[in-house]
């Protein structure tokens, strides 16, 4: 067997395709949706994805602010920035681009931000609505995993998913998003302090690999058929190495790729998110 690939490249351009139409109707109605970004330091992979967030957001007409600090920002010059973005009527919604860097306590950062402009969802009120199931923007990688298996039609409804990642912006909101009545699966949420991970990817119909361990899933952790998606990057000599070993391919039904599956989904969410927020701001 050769596992179908869940093209997260091509979904996200669909996806953007879509906003295009969505985003010319505010403007239409004079509402202008405009996505800020913070980035702090000189961490080439987040330097990569900022530059990739506004690319998306002039491809679908949205306008953006970037605010860049330096990597010796203090966390009152990263809150400062927090609350001119708060307080800027042209900005809709924003993010504060993940990681910050060390000596930097994210979490009291995320706090400042206006849980009314979460774009990431990770304001932990908006997190906490994730929990109570009460509408709030989702954490963009959990909500572009469940949109690509939608796509593709994979069925998530009483599916035994295995997460194998606790991290805040993957594993933890998707093991809640997946647990909601309108997906209905069943999770697993695995770590690095799961005795025997195999026994448990084994019986999943579906994995999502979101360790950050280079090639951390095997083909024999993997039952045939089953849908594997491999969301953990890491950057290596020979560039970005996925979770999921190659030849699981060999076995799974369906395939995220990596490149090209989850992190496009990622970005098409944030779209998703700023747009929707600007459409509830008409409602
Ligand atoms: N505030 C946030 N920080 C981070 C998030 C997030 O959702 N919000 N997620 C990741 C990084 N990320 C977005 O910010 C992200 C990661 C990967 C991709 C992506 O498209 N990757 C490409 C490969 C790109 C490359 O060559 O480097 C792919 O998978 O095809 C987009 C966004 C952590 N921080
Ligand atoms: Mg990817």
């Amino acid at each position: 067997m050769t596992a179908q690939v869940l093209d997260g490249k091509a979904t996200a351009a669909a996806i953007r395709e879509e906003l295009k139409e969505r985003v010319a109707a505010l403007r239409a109605r004079g509402v202008v949706p405009g996505l800020g970004t913070i980035l702090v330091g000189d961490d080439p992979g987040s330097h990569a994805y900022v530059r990739g967030k506004h690319r998306d957001c002039a491809e679908v007409g949205i306008a953006s602010i970037r605010k860049d600090l330096p990597a010796d920002a203090t966390q009152a010059d990263v809150e400062a920035a927090v609350a001119e973005l708060n307080a800027d009527p042209a900005c809709t919604g924003f993010i504060v681009q993940l990681p910050l860097p060390r000596g930097l306590d994210e979490n009291r950062v995320l706090e400042k931000i206006d849980p009314a402009k979460d774009a990431d969802g990770l304001h932990p009120s908006n997190l906490g609505k994730l929990v109570l199931m009460e509408e709030a923007p989702l954490p963009c990688t959990p909500r572009g995993i469940v949109e690509l298996l939608n796509r593709y039609g994979v069925s998530l409804r009483g599916a035994e998913v295995v997460v194998v990642g606790r991290g805040v912006t993957v594993g933890r909101p998707l093991g809640l998003l997946l647990t909601r009545r309108s997906e209905n699966a069943t999770v697993t949420l695995c770590h690095t302090g799961t005795r025997d991970l195999a026994a448990h990817t084994r019986r999943a119909d579906i994995v999502v690999a979101a360790a950050g361990v280079p090639g951390l899933i095997t083909k024999d952790m993997v039952s045939p058929g089953a849908v594997v998606l491999d969301v953990g990057v890491t950057r290596t000599e020979k560039g970005l190495v996925g979770d999921v070993a190659p030849d699981v391919a060999e076995v799974a039904g369906y395939l995220s790729p990596n490149p090209g599956g989850v992190g496009p989904m990622t970005r098409a969410m944030l779209l998703t998110n700023v747009v929707e927020a600007a459409e509830r701001s008409l409602s």
